[in-house]
């Protein structure tokens, strides 16, 4: 290692390998004087050198050509010597700057302030050609808490390399200025210098550039008489008063001396290259204890992040572990509660359990009592539905004594018109209690009908019905009955059969006490009801329920012998008495009705309404189907008398037809006929085999 006076600088090789290399020297200096452990391994021209300290005015005099303030305005110095630019002949890049204080920053520690960085090179123009010497003035201003090698770059000047692999905070730390001086280059006579900055990693800096010329000398060669070092064979340098004294002809006594100095030197040199070799290892020793330090540092690092995540872990674990205490707590002094009304409820039953068995004896004693009353019940029941069944046929057989065929005579009051035009009645009720109705004739003469009942005008509909009602068991038991309305034209058959809304007729009455009966049997029987209505108009069938008239004509069909029906016949299921009176009305809506000159409203068809049951003896299961025909034919009247014409002559022709029909099949049931003539030619024969009440009116 030398000194060099001129410059306060030492010279040493960097490497041990360096002792024994003829290589170029590298220096590092300090404004002081003293020695710095940097890496000079970026030194890439020779004569080059590394400064760690700011600059100063009395390193760069009358010899300064341009001096750039990078990143920063123009600087006065002390002694205005120097006069510093502000910012230019760059090409690129953007502008750092910091108010940190630059230790150590010479006479102008501002220039270290402001940097320019990222991509970009100067370009001098204008310089006369020839050698000039550069100097480069760097200052780590961002990454001041390091770590080394964020900020990596190298540097060319006319494209050769001056600087390699610079990291300015590895050299000197941050906010501390670093110079690389004395680097001598050459411009053509283009008068062009250029400097570049090329990135390693990160973005390059620099703080200033200051371009200084050389002396017209050639650049130093090597001093072939230098004193090589005999261990690196690096070149000695004196300076020029010793070199004087050494080209001065040495006498023997200096020539001793010089030999004695040459061999202490020697001595000192053999110590130095020792004392460098023991200080490289004990550096290298720093350095890996220093990594060692750094991977523990990073391990003892992780280890905390660690231990905090473990930390937060263990907290929240604690956390929940105090939310799933409350919560066990609860559930626990809720199932206690729970336990304890067990335990009591479990008391309670034990108490009734003991009671019970005590009791079970008695309850023996019980099931036996019942078994046998359900054998006496199911005993009982069999009687029952003998009962019943011979009730039933006693009933009928009763109904039947009284007559199979029973005709009753209803005669109406004198209309308001018929006393205000003098009628008066010829009838004679004397014996109408009798079943007998005397007729007047010709004043004296009296004509006596006998009926089965004679019903007087005081008798109301509640009379009529009366007299009906026990044929309607008769159906709920599984017998036909048909009822017929016959009479003249205005005699009161569709008042007896139909009634009016305040003074319903046997139409009505008989499905009310059809729906009360079967209510009053619903724990042994259960019914179900159906009706239809039915209109024979001119020989022709008309189903008063639908709505959309037929396509098809309907005809009555035999099925057997007396039993009779309509295919395709709309029957409504009917479950209560209102929805009977909604059928009712609808049926006799749809009514033909015309008028004669005897009776305004006079219904011109026959109009069967037939209830359909369906019974099922709950007990036995015996089921049985029976019909109701509730008939109100239309009106017999004499042709002559209703004076009809056309169409209505038509309609009476064919209800006169139709009835003397019906009177033939009467007559033949009434003289127990061998055969009835069910199928006639018209289409009014619904009383199959039944029980047949007629009311002559
Ligand atoms: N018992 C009665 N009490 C009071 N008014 C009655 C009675 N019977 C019938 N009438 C009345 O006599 C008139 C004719 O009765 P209704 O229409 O029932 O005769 P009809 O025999 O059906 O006639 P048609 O054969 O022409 O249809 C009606 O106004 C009716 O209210």
């Amino acid at each position: 290692m030398d000194w060099n006076p001129s410059n306060g600088s030492f010279c040493f090789p960097t490497s041990a390998s360096e002792f024994s290399m003829n290589s170029p020297k590298i220096c590092f200096s300090s404004s002081n004087g003293d020695d710095f452990g940097g890496d000079d391994s970026v030194l890439c021209v020779p004569g080059s050198k590394l400064v760690s300290a700011g600059f100063k005015e009395i390193t760069c005099k009358d010899d300064c050509v341009i001096f750039v303030n990078s990143g920063g305005g123009a600087l006065k110095g002390h002694t205005t010597q120097v006069n510093i630019e502000s910012d230019s002949y760059f090409q690129g890049g953007d502008v750092l700057r910091t108010e940190e204080c630059i230790i150590d920053g010479g006479d102008y520690a501002s220039l270290y302030q402001s940097a320019r960085f990222g991509n970009f090179s100067y370009r001098f123009k204008g310089l006369s050609s020839g050698d000039y010497y550069i100097d480069l003035h760097f200052a780590e201003i961002v990454n001041t808490n390091g770590p080394k090698g964020m900020r990596v770059f190298d540097v060319f000047v006319q494209e050769e390399k001056v600087l390699s692999e610079l990291d300015i905070y590895a050299v000197v730390g941050a906010n501390k200025p670093l110079q690389m001086v004395d680097a001598r280059i050459h411009v053509e006579e283009d008068g062009i210098l250029v400097v570049r900055f090329e990135e390693i990693r990160g973005s390059p800096s620099i703080c200033g550039i200051c371009i200084r010329r050389a002396s017209t000398l050639p650049a130093p060669k090597p001093n072939l008489e230098c004193p090589v070092c005999n261990n690196c064979s690096t070149k000695i340098e004196f300076s020029p008063s010793q070199r004087t004294t050494r080209t001065m002809k040495p006498n023997a006594k200096y020539e001793k001396k010089i030999q004695e100095l040459q061999s202490q030197c020697q001595l000192k040199t053999d110590e130095c290259y020792e004392a460098w070799m023991s200080l490289t290892a004990a550096n290298e020793q720093l350095e890996k204890l220093r990594m060692e330090l750094d991977h523990k540092l990073f391990k003892s690092e992780s280890l905390v992040q660690a231990m905090d995540q473990q930390t937060m872990k263990l907290k929240n674990v604690c956390y929940s572990y105090e939310c799933d205490k409350k919560l066990w707590a609860k559930s626990i002094s809720d199932l206690e509660e729970k336990v304890k009304i067990m335990k009591q409820e479990h008391f309670q039953l034990s108490q009734d359990a003991k009671r019970c068995a005590g009791s079970i004896p008695d309850l023996n004693k019980m099931i036996s009592a019942v078994e046998a009353l359900v054998v006496q019940s199911e005993h009982f029941k069999l009687l029952y539905n003998e009962e019943q069944a011979k009730r039933k046929k006693l009933y009928n057989e009763i109904q039947e004594t009284k007559g199979n065929i029973r005709v009753f005579c209803r005669c109406r009051p004198l209309s308001k018109e018929e006393v205000s035009s003098g009628c008066v009645t010829t009838v004679d009720f004397d014996a109408a209690k009798d079943g007998e109705l005397g007729l007047l004739t010709g004043g004296s003469t009296k004509k006596t009908f006998k009926f089965d009942r004679v019903f007087t005008p005081r008798d109301d509909q509640a009379d009529v019905f009366a007299n009906a009602s026990p044929l309607v068991m008769s159906v709920l038991d599984g017998y036909n009955v048909c009822i017929f309305a016959y009479g003249q034209t205005g005699t009161g058959k569709t008042f007896t059969m139909e009634g009016t809304e305040k003074n319903r007729g046997v139409n009505y009455r008989t499905l009310k006490e059809l729906f009360t009966v079967a209510e009053e049997r619903r724990e042994t029987n259960s019914y179900n009801i159906s009706v239809s209505v039915l209109e024979v108009y001119n020989e022709q069938i008309r189903d008063l329920l639908n709505a959309s008239p037929a396509t098809k004509k309907l005809e009555v069909r035999q099925a057997a012998e007396g039993v009779h029906h309509v295919p395709g016949i709309v029957e409504a299921d009917v479950r209560d008495i209102k929805e009977v009176w909604d059928v009712l009305q609808a049926g006799s809506n749809s009514r033909a009705v015309g008028s004669n000159n005897v009776n305004e409203h006079s219904s011109r068809s026959h109009c069967l309404l037939c209830i359909n049951v369906r019974a099922k003896n709950l007990m036995s299961g015996e089921c049985t189907k029976s019909k109701l025909w509730l008939v109100d034919l239309a009106g017999s009247e004499r042709l002559a008398k209703t004076d009809a014409q056309g169409e209505r002559l038509k309609e009476a022709q064919n209800i006169n037809k139709s009835l003397s029909a019906l009177g033939d099949v009467i007559s033949a049931l009434a003289t127990k006929s061998s055969h009835i003539p069910y199928r006639f030619e018209t289409n009014l024969h619904p009383f199959e085999k039944s029980n047949l009440l007629l009311f002559f009116i």
